[in-house]
């Protein structure tokens, strides 16, 4: 019986294709079920077509029709069941690229790759032609043997041969055959031919019993081994999902390399990914509940916690999409850190903002008569007290304030102390909370009345204070997968600086970083990494050594961020407004457009500006992303999101760095770095929220983040 399988590459059109093309899709997929194969070729609707003018007689390559005027490209091999369907697009085009295209079998990873034949054979000439002599090229010091027995066959080595740069292999790219074309980004990236083996080529053979010499003509069998970019589906409503929710190919396509993470039997203790944005790491945490979630004991749970309520409802959709099984799914609790806290202690206290704060740090101040700033007094509780654990004057006295940019003679601590001191105790007789003390005290909670849970699995990791992780080492017993870890240190946004090594959680040996982006094309991606180049990073684990995005890229392409500057706030609203009205007349849906500013207020002009111009738009609230509307939420509140579009506005100096989240340099050098940097991130977690599109914009003067990133010209006005 003949089946039509899908390639990842249609997936990630599917979203822009009109509702009709897609149930054309749907009808296409049906008559391939009921057909055989002889149907098949004679159905006069389908019109399977082979192609006219190509170079090669024997392509498998053909078109069939999917809707009026629409074709699909379909890797259709001779006398084999399984079609897959490459492309949608209108008849001409269908045609034009189908013809361009050359399909093979990897002899190595023994999946099937498809390459746009005419197009290297067009740029490899050209290359070749201004080319310095071999031995200054890019991949020079790999000989042929070593490619080969990375996959690269003797067409793409040819062709690579040509290359000088990481610049000329991102013009290949794109048509490059796919594993090949991941084996040279991996080799130009700086690993070595072991570690592409190891960490790239061998996991696509992980459960391949690759004895057999490869058939490079046998097609049904290479289709079944590319699990990894061609779904076969095999129930409509299957189907009807992957047609539905284009945005959640990851359900059907995990790459080998989050695969293995996901997968893994099990880990002897913590386990970590880390990754750039969008790599995956969330997709990558869900794949592994759902994999404990297949083997927990009676009477076991697992607690699943990310930093906001936006994304605990991101999280609760993901596994609703991905263990079906609401019984199972029962046994999974997904809250924040903190409701987590509150739920240890259910503690009816109210949890006091910031401005509250500081003016109970004055109070305090006032009445022990300590000289300690509010904004001084607050982080020694929160980076010292709470940090440390410390319960005791002596222990504070002695402490080690290592990583404080600051001196406190232990002679001073003494105040400090009774100042800590006089505010706890008045928090609690007006029924108040901190966050962290709250976290603090629900982790000593627990360790008197002994774990909740059996696995937890923590996503946006690299924002938890010490106090919360206290509570999270509490939640599980000290067994092998306690604790799996999903986080970013480029991503940190707010001004604690911890790494997992210092709160006592162990994942050395037991830690993955993905490089490949899935979300952004390369052009955001490239542009938005600007922002961060020539910083440090701490590793996740351990600050002593860094954190690089080495290897971190796309294989999406599409148009460059665009960005402007408006002389007055009113005329940077009224060009987003025109922004995002050009957006929606191309065919995109209101919820699929994001808006994002470092303050409230710039939010709520947009808001405005938007409606008043008879566009929806709504602000994020909670755990709702509100539907059929423009999103419009704070640069915080987007952390972890995404959006086909995304327009980041108010980027001026004055507002990134935002002076007020900046500890001066004079009451803490260490900690004024650690903010500049979170404010630095907190742009790029911005503009790594889009998909297809991103602008940014600004009053003024442009964020000399902007402007030392060389994005933007000083006088580009
Ligand atoms: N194997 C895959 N195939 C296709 N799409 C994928 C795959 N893995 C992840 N994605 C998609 O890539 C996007 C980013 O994934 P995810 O949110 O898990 O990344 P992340 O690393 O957690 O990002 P961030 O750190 O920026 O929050 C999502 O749209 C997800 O569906």
């Amino acid at each position: 019986m003949p089946h039509l399988a899908f390639d990842i590459a249609f997936c990630a059109q599917l979203n822009k294709l009109q509702p009709t093309v897609r149930q054309g899709v749907f009808d296409t997929w049906e008559k391939f079920e009921q057909l055989t194969h002889d149907q098949l070729r004679k159905d006069k609707g389908l019109r399977l077509e082979a192609l006219t003018g190509g170079k090669d007689r024997n392509s498998p390559i053909r078109t069939i029709r999917i809707s009026q005027g629409v074709r699909g490209v379909v890797l259709a091999p001779e006398g084999g069941d399984t079609y897959v369907l490459l492309r949608v697009m209108t008849h001409d085009k269908a045609i034009a690229w189908a013809l361009k295209q050359k399909a093979s079998i990897n002899t190595v990873t023994r999946a099937v790759e498809i390459r746009d034949m005419a197009t290297l054979e067009q740029l490899a000439p050209a290359y070749e032609r201004i080319a310095p002599s071999p031995e200054r090229r890019l991949f020079a010091k790999f000989s042929d043997g070593d490619l080969a027995a990375l996959g690269v066959d003797a067409t793409t080595l040819r062709q690579a041969r040509v290359l000088t740069d990481v610049e000329q292999l991102e013009v290949f790219a794109p048509h490059f055959p796919q594993d090949q074309r991941e084996v040279l980004e991996y080799l130009a990236a700086g690993f070595t031919v072991e570690e592409v083996w190891r960490d790239v080529v061998s996991l696509h053979l992980a459960d391949q019993a690759a004895v057999q010499p490869v058939d490079p003509a046998d097609y049904d069998t290479a289709i079944r081994h590319t699990r990894t970019r061609i779904a076969v589906v095999t129930a409509s409503d299957e189907l009807r999902d992957i047609l539905d929710k284009p945005f959640e190919a990851w359900r059907v396509f995990l790459h080998p390399s989050q695969h293995k993470v996901a997968y893994r039997p099990s880990y002897s203790g913590p386990a970590q990914v880390t990754g750039g944005p969008g790599t995956g790491k969330t997709v990558v945490a869900l794949h592994r509940v759902r994999h404990l979630l297949r083997h927990l004991r009676e009477g076991e749970r697992v607690l699943l916690t990310t930093y906001t309520t936006a994304l605990v409802a991101a999280l609760r959709n993901g596994l609703a999409g991905l263990v079906e099984d609401e019984a199972l799914r029962a046994r999974v609790d997904i809250m924040t850190v903190d409701s987590f806290a509150a739920r240890v202690l259910s503690t009816s206290r109210r949890p006091i903002h910031s401005q509250e704060e500081t003016a109970r740090w004055e109070a305090a101040a006032a009445a022990t008569g300590c000289n300690g700033t509010p904004q001084f007094l607050a982080q020694e509780y929160k980076h010292v007290l709470l940090a440390q654990d410390l319960r005791t004057v002596e222990a504070y006295t002695a402490a080690d304030r290592k990583g404080r940019g600051s001196a406190l003679p232990a002679s001073s601590r003494a105040a400090v102390w009774r100042t800590v001191h006089e505010f706890t105790e008045k928090l609690a007789a007006d029924h108040l909370r901190t966050y962290l003390g709250t976290c603090s005290e629900a982790a000593d909670r627990l360790r008197e009345t002994g774990p909740r849970y059996r696995h937890v699995v923590v996503d946006e990791a690299q924002d938890l204070h010490p106090a919360q992780w206290r509570l999270l080492r509490a939640a599980a017993p000290e067994r092998p997968d306690d604790l799996f870890i999903a986080g970013d240190p480029h991503q940190r946004i707010y001004d604690c600086k911890v790494s997992l090594k210092s709160v006592g959680v162990k994942v050395a040996g037991r830690s993955t970083r993905m490089r490949k982006n899935y979300r952004s094309t390369h052009e955001i991606l490239s542009w938005s990494t600007a922002l961060l180049h020539g910083r440090p990073f701490d590793d996740l684990a351990d600050d002593s050594r860094h954190d690089t995005l080495l290897g971190y890229r796309s294989s999406l392409r599409g148009n460059g961020p665009e960005v402007h500057r408006a002389d007055t706030s009113e005329a940077e609203m009224a060009a987003l407004t025109a922004r995002v009205r050009t957006w929606l007349a191309n065919g995109v849906q209101p919820s699929d457009i994001g808006i994002t500013a470092r303050f409230k207020k710039n939010g709520d002009q947009a808001v405005e500006a938007l409606r008043a111009a008879g566009i929806p738009a709504a602000r994020l609230r909670g755990d709702t992303s509100p539907a059929d509307a423009v999103n419009v939420g704070t640069m915080h509140a987007f952390k972890g999101l995404e959006y086909r579009y995304v327009a980041v506005i108010g980027v001026h100096e004055g507002a990134l760095p935002y002076p007020r989240a900046i500890t001066p340099p004079e009451v803490d050098s260490l900690q004024h770095e650690t903010d500049l940097l979170a404010e630095r991130c907190l742009l790029f977690v911005a503009c790594t929220r889009a998909r297809d599109g991103l602008y940014v914009s600004w009053t003024g003067e442009p964020s000399p983040f902007l402007l030392e990133a060389g994005v933007v010209a000083p006088t580009e006005r």
